[in-house]
């Protein structure tokens, strides 16, 4: 059983629960329920942007502990003043150490960032979950779902006025799931099986994105050069945890990257 299979088989528990819990009438009287959604795809593709995706994450499968002192509003605002074009909140507790009550505060203190409900979502149950609690759009992963999966809760999602980034690892993910009402598209350089990173998955990927969708690349990333080569090769965003979140200070780190992004030339 990979990671992967644990997380989504706890997540069936999880959303089950839930759902005894909350039922759909009462996330559909949450007041952010009838927010309009801002545009994350316009916020990454604004030919001002950062194009980063700053997540706030806690700790993770792969590295244990990240960072159990930040906090939430202080961080996400932090991010945003440094430069992040959109926002990624974990809202996994069991092994990402993030909570639904993350979410709701990065929304207020955030109100005018697009925000990413960062889930393994397998049911339309917390795409309501999501735009109850505030988020903008909400995570795909491909390789948890069905290509009928995908296509039914994006379209859900956007039923919901919610954009939907579909995260993929690999050509079969991506031929098989990708569906117009996808927004953005995720190329994670993490292998689910190993946890190593590595940039090539992401050049080899990109090729296959038709420009319709907005492009980002996920997981490993912390050097302008390494995000250079990446726009270089058509990426429009990038989404960026551990390397912020590893500092005593965060937002500084973003600001940092920002910083040696900007004086960092193009590779030929
Ligand atoms: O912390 P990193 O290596 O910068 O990666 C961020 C993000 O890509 C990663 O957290 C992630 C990508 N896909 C996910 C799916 C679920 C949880 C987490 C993730």
């Amino acid at each position: 059983m990979t990671i992967l299979d644990q997380i989504v088989a706890q997540k069936r528990i999880e959303v089950a629960q839930r759902k005894t819990e909350t039922p759909v009438s009462v996330l559909e009287q949450m007041p952010d329920f009838r927010r309009v959604p801002l545009s994350a795809r316009d916020a990454i593709q604004d030919l001002n942007s950062t194009g980063i995706i700053a997540e706030f994450k806690r700790r993770s499968p792969s590295k244990g502990v990240i960072n159990d002192r930040a906090g939430v509003a202080e961080t996400t605002q932090g991010y945003v003043r440094a430069g992040a074009a959109v926002l990624s909140v974990l809202t996994d507790e069991p092994f990402f150490g993030g909570t639904p009550a993350d979410l709701q505060a990065a929304r207020q203190a955030n109100p005018s960032t697009p925000i990413l409900r960062k889930d393994f979502v397998i049911d339309a149950y917390q795409l309501l979950e999501a735009k109850a609690w505030g988020a903008d759009l909400v995570l795909l992963i491909a390789a948890c779902l069905t290509p009928a999966e995908v296509a039914d809760l994006s379209q859900e999602a956007q039923n919901l006025g919610l954009q939907v980034l579909l995260e993929v690892h690999d050509e079969h993910e991506l031929d098989q799931t990708l569906t117009h009402t996808v927004d953005l598209v995720g190329v994670n350089n993490r292998n689910l099986k190993t946890f190593e990173t590595s940039i090539e998955t992401s050049l080899r990927l990109i090729e296959r994105i038709p420009d319709t969708f907005a492009k980002i690349t996920e997981s490993g990333l912390h050097d302008a050069a390494t995000m250079r080569t990446l726009f270089r090769a058509g990426f429009d965003g990038f989404l960026i945890g551990e390397a912020f979140m590893k500092t005593s200070d965060p937002a500084a780190a973003l600001a940092e990257l920002v910083a040696q992004y900007n004086t960092t030339p193009l590779p030929i």
